[in-house]
């Protein structure tokens, strides 16, 4: 017999269990502007995505777009800074923040979705009164927390098997439109779907140790402390908080993983060593 033959049967065999594990599942899986490369790797995203949806997985799909949105700010020419990993976002910056969300980068993911035979949804925060925001602090302008999330839409779209893509903006209560994290938004989205896992997808294999090794699995005792130690800083610190915060809403488990590695969500659900590091509750 074939050798390849029996080395693909014996992968799908392993890979059994955990597409049974899975089905039904609802994944919240986070891509960040720095995970999305060129057109083949959202490609390969995008069919990612897809298989998920083919095998049972219910995927909801948040984005970033943090160097898009610089890349624009820089030709328009308006100046932007981050305090604490979160965009200063005065009105004009606003209305960047918006275009380029739920515009330029919401539709690339929606196209290449549907382009590997999927059925994608883009919405914002805005739509179907997705999130409700309060200000995060006034220093930074239009950035919001968000304090309500209403998952029925996604519950609807995902029953009918469309695949919600989530630009990460929300609504004030006066009118405002508030500018959210990507991750801080993903991680609300995931508690609100109490969701089986949330994936959140970098540009790093995953949370790194002081000797630069990436820990498989960590608990929220470990994050902590790293935290602490200044082994896990600058945009990890956010992600973790993220996480943290997702799985006391009760997200059975937070995964941080390489978006730029090929069929990194896959094997994460579906394979027994998964791919980065993984977060559960203590
Ligand atoms: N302990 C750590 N392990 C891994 N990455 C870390 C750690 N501490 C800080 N980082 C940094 O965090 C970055 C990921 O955060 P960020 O750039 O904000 O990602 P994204 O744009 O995908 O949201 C990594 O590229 C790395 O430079
Ligand atoms: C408040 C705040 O900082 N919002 C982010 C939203 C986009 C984002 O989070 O993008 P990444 O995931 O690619 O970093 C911003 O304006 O850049």
């Amino acid at each position: 017999m074939n050798r390849d033959w029996i080395a693909t049967a014996s992968t799908l065999n392993k890979a059994l269990p955990y597409l049974q594990r899975y089905s039904d599942a609802t994944v919240v899986i986070k891509l960040g502007g720095h995970a999305m490369g060129s057109d083949d790797a959202m490609d390969e995203f995008a069919r990612d995505v897809v298989l998920m949806r083919q095998v049972g997985v219910n995927p909801v799909v948040v984005h970033g777009g943090g160097p898009m949105i610089n890349a624009m700010l820089e030709r328009l020419q308006i100046r932007s800074e981050f305090v604490n990993g979160k965009r200063v976002t005065d009105a004009a910056t606003m209305d960047v923040v918006e275009m380029v969300l739920s515009g330029l980068v919401n539709k690339r993911i929606v196209q290449a979705i549907n382009g590997q035979g999927g059925r994608a949804v883009g919405l914002s925060g805005k739509d179907g009164k997705l999130i409700t925001c309060s200000q995060t602090n006034p220093d930074l302008g239009f950035v919001g927390t968000p304090d309500k999330i209403n998952p029925r839409l996604l519950r609807d779209l995902t029953e009918k098997e469309y695949i919600p893509v989530i630009a990460p903006l929300g609504a004030g209560r006066n009118g405002e439109t508030f500018n959210i994290n990507g991750d801080t938004a993903a991680g609300a989205i995931a508690a609100a779907l109490k969701a089986d896992r949330l994936l959140l997808l970098t540009d790093v294999a995953g949370v790194k140790n002081a000797d630069g090794q990436v820990v498989t699995e960590l608990s929220a005792t470990q994050i902590r402390d790293m935290t602490a130690e200044g082994i896990i800083a600058g945009g990890m610190i956010p992600k973790t908080e993220t996480a943290l915060d997702a799985l006391e809403g009760g997200v059975r488990a937070a995964v941080i993983l390489d978006g730029r590695a090929p069929n990194a969500c896959l094997l994460e659900l579906f394979t027994e060593h998964g791919a980065g590091s993984i977060i559960r509750a203590d």
